[in-house]
């Protein structure tokens, strides 16, 4: 059985800071769009716009790559996907296994964008007995007894969890005992795993809780709604969850420290768990 994770530093090896790590994938969507359009080279500016981050915040991610860009030049495209695909660890290729092939499992396996991103989906796994050999994109499906067989035959480190909630926790602890040391999790439920085994955690509902909060924002501060009772809120409220009571100008300077301050530091829709 796995035990709680101890607090982990926020900078990973080679001092590269958590924060950096997150956005390291949105300046490489960017870069590759621009490879694809076979731009040789891109300012700072435009690619933090590309990117959506603000451009100082993107040239000090950037030297902690080592890549300082050339004045009047701007960054080499093709050197710094390279640069940003080594260091993310995709110049090699992932085999991943997505246990739980629900409605969300499914789609995920249909996602054709993974292989791109030097992800392989080596597994589709199940518990559910009627599912097995059936194809989902191309893959015969596969019953959970068959989990850590898998997981040894393919070198899989890396797995995805799309069950329910309350089976989470069951098939994490058989991935991690398995050999997986890298685990998404869709299930809304917070897991744990022992040190060594990181977690991210997909939830679109906290997303959509953000995007709530900036259009309640949008809307005015004159005659907000009044909050529904089943909405936590204050300091124990989680991440996402709609705020009120406080006056204009603490929210006012919230919305400029968003906009300004630390944009690229904005909640992802993937977390640490
Ligand atoms: N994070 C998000 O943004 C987000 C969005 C949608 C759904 N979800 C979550 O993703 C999960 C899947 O959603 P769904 O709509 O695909 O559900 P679903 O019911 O369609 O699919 C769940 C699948 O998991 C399988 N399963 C159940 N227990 C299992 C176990 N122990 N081992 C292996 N497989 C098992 C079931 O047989 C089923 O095929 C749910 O937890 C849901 O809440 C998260």
């Amino acid at each position: 059985m796995a035990t709680g994770r101890p607090h982990r530093p926020a900078t990973r090896s080679r001092g590269i800071p958590e924060a950096t790590v997150a956005r390291l994938p949105l300046y490489l969507r960017a870069l590759t769009a621009l490879s694809e359009r076979s731009v040789p080279t891109v300012s700072s500016e435009e690619l933090a716009g590309a990117a959506g981050v603000n451009s100082a915040k993107l040239r000090k991610d950037f030297s902690y790559l080592g890549s300082y860009g050339t004045r009047g030049v701007g960054y080499d495209v093709e050197y710094l996907v390279y640069q940003i695909s080594r260091e993310l660890g995709l110049t090699q290729d992932w085999p991943v296994v997505i246990v739980g092939i629900g409605n969300l499992g499914a789609a995920l396996a249909n996602y054709g964008g993974f292989a791109s991103r030097g992800f392989r989906v080596a597994a589709l796994i199940d518990a559910d007995p009627g599912m097995t050999g059936r194809p989902v994109a191309g893959i015969a499906v596969q019953y959970i007894d068959e989990l850590e067989t898998i997981i040894e035959d393919n070198g899989v480190s890396i797995g995805v969890i799309a069950t329910p909630a309350g089976a989470a926790q069951q098939v994490c602890d058989r991935l991690v005992e398995a050999g997986v040391t890298s685990i998404l999790n869709f299930a809304p439920t917070v897991l744990s795993v022992p040190e060594g085994v990181d977690v991210r955690k997909v939830d679109l509902s906290i997303e959509l809780q953000i995007l709530a909060f900036h259009e309640q924002r949008k809307a005015g501060e004159a005659s907000p709604p009044a909050a529904p009772a089943s909405i936590p809120s204050g300091p124990g409220a989680p991440a996402g969850a709609v705020v009120r009571g406080r006056d204009d100008a603490e929210v006012r300077a919230e919305a400029r420290a968003g906009r300004d301050g630390d944009p690229g530091d904005d909640l992802p829709a993937v977390m640490p768990a």
